[in-house]
C-alpha cells in the first residue's frame, strides 16, 4: 500500500508542477488508472489532490482541479463516495472562500455545480446540490452548466455482492470453504469457481486480477472478427 501512496504522490506532483504550461493529460490518466486498478486508497488519493487546492501556486490549484475532474468523471463509485461526502464538500467550500486565485474560484463552482447535475438522482450524494444551494445563497455565482460536463463516461467495475454461498456451484461459505469476489461481474464465488485471474481493460484495470469461470471465457473469448 504505502509503495502505491509514494508513488501516486510522484505523479500527482509530476500533474501538478508549477513548471507545467497546460495540464500533463497522460500523467493524469495515469492517475486515474492508479485509482480505478485499487492501486491506491481512494480517500488517500483525494486527500492529496485536496492538498493542492491550498498550494500558494495558482498553477499548482488550477492543474489539481484537473485531476479532481478527471477522477470524478473517470473512476466511478470509489471516487463519487469520498467527493459526495459533508466534509469534502465542506473543504471545498472552504476554499471556495478563501482562494485567492479567481479561476480556481471558478473551475470550482463550475465542477460542484456539474456534479450535483450529475447526482441529481442519487439520494446518496444530496449534499453536493446542496453545497450548491449554500452556495448561491451566500452569493456566489455560478457559470452556465454544460451538459458534457456532467457526463461521466467511464465504465467501472461493479460493486461487490454479498451472499453466503457461491454464486455459480451454491456451496455454502464457511471458516473452511471462503469468499472470493470476481472483479468483471462482482458476484462472489468459492475459490474453485473463481480461481482463474485476467485484465479488465474496459474497467481501467490492467494487472490480473480474480474473475469467476464464466467472466474469466467470455474476457478471453477470441473475437470473431
Ligand atoms: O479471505 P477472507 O477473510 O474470507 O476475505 C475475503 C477475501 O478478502 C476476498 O478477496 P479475494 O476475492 O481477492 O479472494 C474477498 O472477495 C471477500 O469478500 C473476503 O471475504
Ligand atoms: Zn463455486
Ligand atoms: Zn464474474
Amino acid at each position: 500500500m504505502f509503495r502505491g501512496s509514494s508513488n501516486f504522490e510522484k505523479l500527482l506532483d509530476k500533474a501538478t508542477s508549477p513548471l507545467k504550461l497546460e495540464p500533463d493529460w497522460p500523467v493524469i490518466i495515469q492517475i486515474c488508472d492508479q485509482i480505478r486498478q485499487g492501486d491506491v486508497e481512494p480517500k488517500f488519493a483525494l486527500s492529496c489532490i485536496k492538498k493542492k487546492m491550498t498550494n500558494v501556486n495558482p498553477h499548482v490549484v488550477m492543474f489539481g482541479l484537473d485531476v479532481l475532474e478527471s477522477c470524478v468523471k473517470n473512476c466511478g463509485a470509489p471516487v463519487h463516495d469520498e467527493i459526495g461526502t459533508k466534509p469534502f464538500m465542506e473543504s471545498m467550500r472552504e476554499t471556495i472562500k478563501t482562494t485567492q486565485h479567481e479561476n480556481a474560484r471558478n473551475k470550482l463552482l463550475e465542477l460542484i455545480q456539474a456534479w450535483a447535475h450529475a447526482f441529481r438522482n442519487s439520494p446518496k450524494y444530496r449534499c453536493v446540490q446542496d453545497t450548491v444551494n449554500i452556495l448561491k445563497a451566500d452569493g456566489y455565482k455560478f457559470p452556465t452548466l454544460k451538459e458534457s460536463d456532467a457526463m461521466f463516461k467511464a465504465d467501472t467495475a461493479p460493486e461487490w455482492a454479498d451472499g453466503d454461498c457461491c454464486h455459480r456451484c451454491r456451496i455454502q461459505f464457511s471458516v473452511i470453504q471462503r469468499k472470493h469476489h470476481c472483479r468483471a461481474c462482482g458476484q462472489v464465488f468459492c475459490h474453485q469457481c473463481s480461481s482463474k485471474t485476467t485484465n479488465l481493460p474496459k474497467y481501467g484495470i490492467e494487472k490480473d486480477v480474480r474473475v469467476c469461470e464464466s467472466c474469466f471465457e467470455k474476457a478471453n473469448k477470441p473475437s470473431t472478427t
